[in-house]
């Protein structure tokens, strides 16, 4: 990272004016954005570092929902994963991101947005994500998906394309390669998507937006 980048990270001086409206407007108009290079330059170069220097110890393998049947969800999805929780320089300027990213979304769109969730995930060659969607009517407050990818030259011989699948009915998709700074946005409840095998190692940032559905002494989300 330069000089310039390191500053911008650090004062948080990035303009992202431009690329939320362009956010705002596809959310409102299909329900989904996709920005290749959306990411901003240092931030990118920040989480990129951050995601290279995580060991295999710093992962865990991937649940689904709130099933603990590790051999039976091994069909399902088999990436493993890290949360970030912002005790990284890298991990707090991209949850400070999202946070004025949901500021604007709640201003522009009346979302409601209240809390996040993020975490690395690494799918190792071969792994994969079966069609799923992220929530369902509900049962869960999640509503908004955000993902980013983190690898450099990656080519459509490497595989590893997420698949947004635009109803039900969709057996086609979008196909969309892990390319570095492509940042991908969908209603979680409105759209089933996948992640096809990858030949190579695949690294992305995988998060949600959740709305607040605390009730009497159920605090819902917990953070
Ligand atoms: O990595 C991706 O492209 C999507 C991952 C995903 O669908 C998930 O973690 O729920
Ligand atoms: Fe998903």
């Amino acid at each position: 990272m330069n000089a310039a980048q390191l500053f911008q990270l650090d004062n948080n001086t990035t303009d992202n004016s431009t690329l939320f409206a362009r956010i705002a407007d596809d959310l409102y108009a299909k329900g989904y954005s996709i920005q290749p290079e959306g990411l901003p330059a240092a931030l990118c170069e920040a989480l990129y570092q951050c995601n290279q220097e995580l060991g295999n110890g710093d992962f865990v393998n991937a649940g689904v929902g709130r099933q603990t049947d590790h051999h039976r969800n091994q069909f399902i999805r088999n990436d493993e994963i890290c949360w970030i929780d912002g005790t990284s320089e890298a991990g707090r300027a991209w949850l400070n991101w999202a946070e004025e990213l949901k500021v604007f979304l709640n201003r522009n769109l009346f979302m409601g947005l209240f809390s996040f969730e993020s975490h690395f995930a690494h799918y190792a060659p071969g792994s994969f994500y079966k069609r799923h969607y992220d929530a369902f009517r509900g049962e869960s407050n999640r509503v908004l998906s955000l993902v980013t990818y983190l690898n450099p030259d990656w080519q459509r011989e490497d595989g590893g394309e997420l698949v947004l699948y635009r109803s039900d009915d969709d057996h086609e998709g979008i196909k969309l390669l892990p390319r570095l700074g492509t940042l991908v946005l969908f209603l979680s409840e409105e759209f089933p998507h996948e992640v096809l095998p990858a030949n190579k190692d695949r690294f992305s940032v995988a998060s949600w937006y959740r709305i607040n559905t605390t009730h009497g002494n159920q605090i819902d989300p917990p953070r």
